[in-house]
């Protein structure tokens, strides 16, 4: 029988009702109560880290879900993680940076309702999760959520209220959890592991979006506060030099100054490519701004935020920012 560890850190499927609208309050042993079946194919543990709504998750939350896998990784075969589904891509993200090539996965879901509710996707998410995190294939970070695997850097929510809530972005669905059965779309690579885990993560990156004719000075603020700054762009990517002031000269101010800045796009899909424009081409080639490529928005957040404590150096930054972890980017693959 396979062991899975269930850890509860919160989120709408652990929520109950309180005069102050929902908020987290069931265990994660209340939680399983409610899929007995599991028990068919799986043993379980639970653990209770935190009971937040994922509003309130920061770095210093993921580094406490790594070193709880770590601290338990030889005694169970995969790992569950219950959280609240508002910033579940960025702690997917960030997970696959601070725990790499596990051969055992770490299954991160929610629900879009509390469990206790007779209409919910909760009994079936967490059902779904324990099945996959017990399956032999099964590895590294991803997200179970409506009967879809995401692998943990390409998940994004798309939808605030309906259970198809998850969707990957910029790379194909791993699989599908159908009528109780795990169907893979990949074949697994033959050798994995040995498992590394990472210890640090600094919480010092800003993001601007841009809108039309905003002051350039705003990055002023952000910049001067951060180590590294993303820019969420127009399109393919670029920026805009207004009569009233040029985010280009701000931008190439910073970065003579050590700062990094990397050029996103608020495009939903297909990435960046600074290549293409006027408004792009002299941003990288002349100002040394990086890219987040077919990466999305939390992977390159929360890819920074593990980069930082290890290098500021911004060839070392820009190297690591394009190594493929966790099939984050496909861009710079050879
Ligand atoms: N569906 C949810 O889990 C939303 C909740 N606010 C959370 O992210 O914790």
């Amino acid at each position: 029988m396979r062991k899975i560890l269930l850890i509860g850190t919160g989120g709408t499927i652990a929520c109950g009702h309180s005069e102050d609208g929902l908020k987290p309050l069931l265990t994660p042993e209340q939680l399983l109560s409610y899929v007995q079946d599991s028990k068919e194919f799986c043993e379980t543990d639970t653990i209770q880290l935190m009971n937040l709504d994922s509003t309130n998750i920061e770095p210093k939350h993921w580094l406490a879900m790594a070193a709880c896998i770590e601290a338990h990784y030889d005694e169970y075969d995969g790992f569950v993680i219950c959280h609240g589904t508002d910033t579940m891509a960025f702690t997917a993200a960030a997970l696959s940076y601070l725990i790499q090539h596990s051969p055992k996965p770490i299954v991160i879901t929610g629900a879009q309702h509390p469990i206790d509710l007779e209409d919910t996707d909760a009994r079936v998410n967490l059902m779904d999760s324990l099945r996959f995190a017990a399956n032999e294939k099964a590895h590294d970070v991803c997200v179970v959520f409506d009967g879809k695997i995401i692998a943990g850097t390409r998940a994004k929510k798309e939808h605030s209220k309906s259970y198809n809530a998850f969707a990957s972005v910029n790379y194909p669905y791993l699989g599908m959890i159908s009528d109780g059965r795990v169907l893979l779309y990949f074949e697994e690579p033959k050798e994995m592991g040995p498992v590394q885990f990472y210890h640090d993560m600094t919480a010092s990156v800003g993001l601007v979006k841009l809108v039309p004719s905003m002051p350039a000075d705003i990055l002023d603020y952000v910049a001067g506060r951060c180590d590294a700054v993303i820019i969420e762009a127009f399109g393919v990517g670029g920026l805009p030099v207004y009569e009233h002031g040029s985010f280009f000269d701000v931008v190439h101010k910073w970065t003579r100054e050590g700062k990094v800045f990397v050029m996103a796009t608020q495009v939903a899909r297909e990435g960046s490519n600074l290549a293409v424009y006027e408004v792009g081409k002299k941003v990288k080639e002349e100002a040394g701004v990086m890219e987040a490529y077919d990466m999305t928005l939390e992977a390159v957040l929360t890819k920074l935020m593990w980069i930082l404590p290890q290098t500021k150096d911004a060839g070392q930054v820009k190297r690591l920012l394009g190594q493929c972890i966790n099939r984050d980017i496909l861009w710079t693959r050879k």
